[in-house]
C-alpha cells in the first residue's frame, strides 16, 4: 500500500489529527530529545502524523515513530519573507533525514526557488508534498501542480495583523474545489479542530495548543489576571 493510501486509511480509522511539534525557539523545551518525546506522546494519543522542523529534530524523532513525518526547515532570510523550506538543498536534507512528506511555503511572495522546482525535487526523492498557503488561489495553484496536501498554514501570516481565529472560510473553499485540505493555524481548541473537519478539512494540524507550553501558559495567565 502506498504511503498516501496508508495515511488515508489511518485518518478514516483514527481521525485526522496531525500534531506539529515545534517548541518556541530558544525555549527550554527546544531540544531534539524533547521534540522526540512530544512526537511519541502525540502518536501514543492518536496523532496520525507529526510535523517536525529542522534536521536535528527530525533525526531525533525518525527512529522513534513510524507514522508519517511532515518535515520542514524554517529560515529567516534578509531578502525574502518566505521561511518554510525555501531551498532545494532543504528538500534534500529533509528527504535524507527520513521525512515522508515535505511541506514548503507556497505563497505567491518573492522567493529564491520556484514552487515548481521545489515540487519536482520532492518528487525526485519519491516523497509527498504539502503546500503551506495563505490564500485559496495559492492552494488551487498547487492543487493543479499535483500537490497532495493543501495547507492553510500561512493564512493570517502574510499580512500585518494575524487574526485570533483560524481561517475556516479558506478551508471550505479549498475543500469545495476538491483539495485534500490540511487545516493549520490557530486551531487552539478541540472545538475549533472539529469545526475544521466540519468545514471539509481532511485533517487538522495543531501546534501551539499542544506543544508550546509558553503559549498555553500565557493564555491561562492572561485569563486569570484581575
Ligand atoms: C505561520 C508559520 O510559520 N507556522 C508554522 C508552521 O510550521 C508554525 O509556527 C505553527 O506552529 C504551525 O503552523 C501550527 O500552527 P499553530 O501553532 O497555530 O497550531
Amino acid at each position: 500500500m502506498s504511503l498516501l493510501a496508508k495515511l488515508e486509511s489511518s485518518v478514516r480509522e483514527c481521525g485526522g489529527l496531525i500534531v506539529s511539534c515545534q517548541p518556541v525557539p530558544g525555549s527550554p523545551m527546544d531540544r531534539p530529545e524533547i521534540v522526540a518525546a512530544m512526537a511519541q506522546a502525540a502518536v501514543n494519543a492518536g496523532a496520525v502524523a507529526v510535523r517536525i522542523e529542522g534536521i536535528e529534530n527530525l533525526n531525533a524523532v525518525r527512529p522513534l515513530i513510524s507514522v508519517p513525518i511532515i518535515g520542514i526547515i524554517k529560515r529567516d532570510m534578509e531578502d525574502s519573507a518566505v521561511r518554510i523550506t525555501p531551498f532545494l538543498h532543504d528538500v534534500d536534507a529533509l528527504a535524507n533525514a527520513g521525512a515522508d512528506i515535505i511541506a514548503f511555503d507556497a505563497t505567491f511572495r518573492p522567493r529564491p526557488v520556484a514552487i515548481e522546482e521545489l515540487i519536482s525535487r520532492i518528487r525526485h526523492h519519491g516523497l509527498l508534498a504539502m503546500a503551506d498557503c495563505s490564500t485559496v488561489e495559492e492552494g488551487l495553484n498547487c492543487q493543479q501542480l499535483g500537490v497532495e496536501f493543501i495547507g492553510t498554514t500561512m493564512s493570517g501570516y502574510t499580512t500585518d495583523v494575524t487574526p485570533d481565529q483560524p481561517d475556516l472560510v479558506m478551508v471550505s473553499e479549498l475543500s469545495n474545489a476538491g483539495c485534500r485540505v490540511i487545516a493549520e493555524g490557530r486551531y487552539n481548541s478541540p472545538e475549533l479542530a472539529a469545526l475544521a473537519i466540519d468545514h471539509g478539512a481532511w485533517a487538522v494540524t495543531v501546534g501551539s495548543a499542544i506543544t508550546r507550553i509558553e503559549h498555553i501558559c500565557h493564555w491561562f495567565s492572561d485569563a486569570v489576571k484581575r
